[in-house]
């Protein structure tokens, strides 16, 4: 048995010998006695991921799985978002996104402008991807059996155009979600292509899922900041940090509270990936008023309102409207 399979085991003994006591006082108030011992957060019990796996995502709020998608499905994914930028095709509720340093620019119909597309979920190609049986397996460790599709990307990150406006800040991606509980969300993030330092890999901070939720604003970047690209303000900075450089088909797996970002592109080519984020159906809406997510509720509805000028729709409806279905029954979300 390996070493992890090992503290696994050790960890199940531990649950079965803290099982949660509880007894009646003399008061008749039922008293619980817990044991605080850290047990198995993160991960649900369901064999869909090796042991190593699962100790390694408790610890560090990760996983990389290599060539887990196959250069076939990317390479049709790759062409179901090129028919996108080109203009022959075009689905209900996608939004296409270009770096803030071209926005204001005249000549914007050239499809290498394009720096994102989110909410593919009614792309029959695209969303394939979400669907990818050999995904779901890994990502069930996480959500459970009920799994909803909440939020698509594609993510065409340019060479910079001198202004470091292709950086993505440092974040966690529950800033965004206004739904519970959040260890049973999670991101599945594939890299298209060779993915590393100089084209600007994902950059995580290990272990930071274990902290709380942090406040997010714009970075006071000197060339512009992409439209919601909200970053943490105050993360610590000697943290240490890992690049995941990755090929394509690898695919990392993360929970909505690591802190990660992206590096500048300092290639000519567009670096891509696409990722969904996917929830337990049984998660619930919650309100952010009072909240550190007051502030993407309140731009979200700006939005939606200038868009398409429905203000009474909420911060929770533009996420029910998105989420999809992809395993199990849709029960709350
Ligand atoms: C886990 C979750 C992680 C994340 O979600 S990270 C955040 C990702 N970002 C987003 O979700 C933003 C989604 N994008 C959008 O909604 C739209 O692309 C956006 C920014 C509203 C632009 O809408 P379009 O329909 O393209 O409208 P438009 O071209 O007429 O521009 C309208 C005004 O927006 C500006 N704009 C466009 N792209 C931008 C950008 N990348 N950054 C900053 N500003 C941008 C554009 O210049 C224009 O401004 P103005 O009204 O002329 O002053
Ligand atoms: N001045 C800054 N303030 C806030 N965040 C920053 C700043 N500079 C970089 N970042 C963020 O830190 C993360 C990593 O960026 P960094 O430039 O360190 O990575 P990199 O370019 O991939 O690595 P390197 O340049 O060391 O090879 C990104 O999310 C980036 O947006
Ligand atoms: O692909 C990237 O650069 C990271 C994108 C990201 O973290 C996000 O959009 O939430
Ligand atoms: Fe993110
Ligand atoms: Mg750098």
């Amino acid at each position: 048995m390996s070493r992890a399979a090992d503290r696994l085991a050790m960890i199940f003994n531990h649950l079965d010998r803290s099982t949660v006591h509880v007894a009646a006082s003399s008061t008749s108030t039922q008293v619980a006695s817990y044991d605080h011992t850290p047990a198995l957060r993160y991960t649900l019990d369901n064999d869909a991921l090796s042991p190593d796996q699962r100790l390694s995502y408790e610890e560090n709020g990760f996983i990389l799985i290599k060539n887990l998608v196959s250069e076939e499905d990317i390479d049709k994914f790759r062409s179901a978002f090129e028919r996108i930028c080109k203009g022959e095709a075009r689905f209900p509720g996608l939004v296409v996104m270009r770096d803030v340093a071209i926005a204001k620019s005249e000549f914007v119909l050239d499809q290498q402008a394009i720096s994102k597309l989110q909410d593919f979920q009614e792309d029959p190609e695209l969303f394939r991807y979400c669907c990818l049986p050999q995904i779901l397996k890994h990502v069930q460790a996480f959500t459970g059996p009920n799994i909803m599709a909440m939020h698509t990307m594609l993510i065409n990150k340019p060479p910079d155009a001198g202004k470091k406006t292709s950086r993505h800040p440092m974040h966690q991606d529950l800033h965004y979600f206004p739904f519970r509980p959040v260890d049973r969300i999670v991101c599945a993030w594939t890299a298209m292509e060779r993915v590393d330092r100089r084209n600007g890999c994902l950059v995580v901070l290990p272990g930071t899922h274990r902290g709380s939720l942090k406040e997010h604003d714009y970075p006071e970047w000197e060339g512009g900041v992409n439209k919601m690209y909200h970053g943490i303000r105050d993360y610590n900075p000697d943290h240490p940090r890992m690049h995941l450089e990755m090929e394509k088909g690898d695919t990392v797996l993360f929970h909505p509270l690591l802190i990660h970002g992206s590096g500048m592109n300092q290639t000519q080519g567009f670096r891509k990936a696409i990722s969904c984020h996917y929830a337990n159906a049984d998660c619930y809406y919650i309100d952010v008023k009072g909240t550190t997510q007051e502030n993407i509720d309140k731009e979200v509805k700006e939005i939606t309102t200038k868009k398409y000028g429905m203000d009474a729709v909420t911060f929770q409806d533009t996420w029910a409207f998105r989420g999809r279905l992809v395993q199990g029954e849709r029960t709350s979300l």
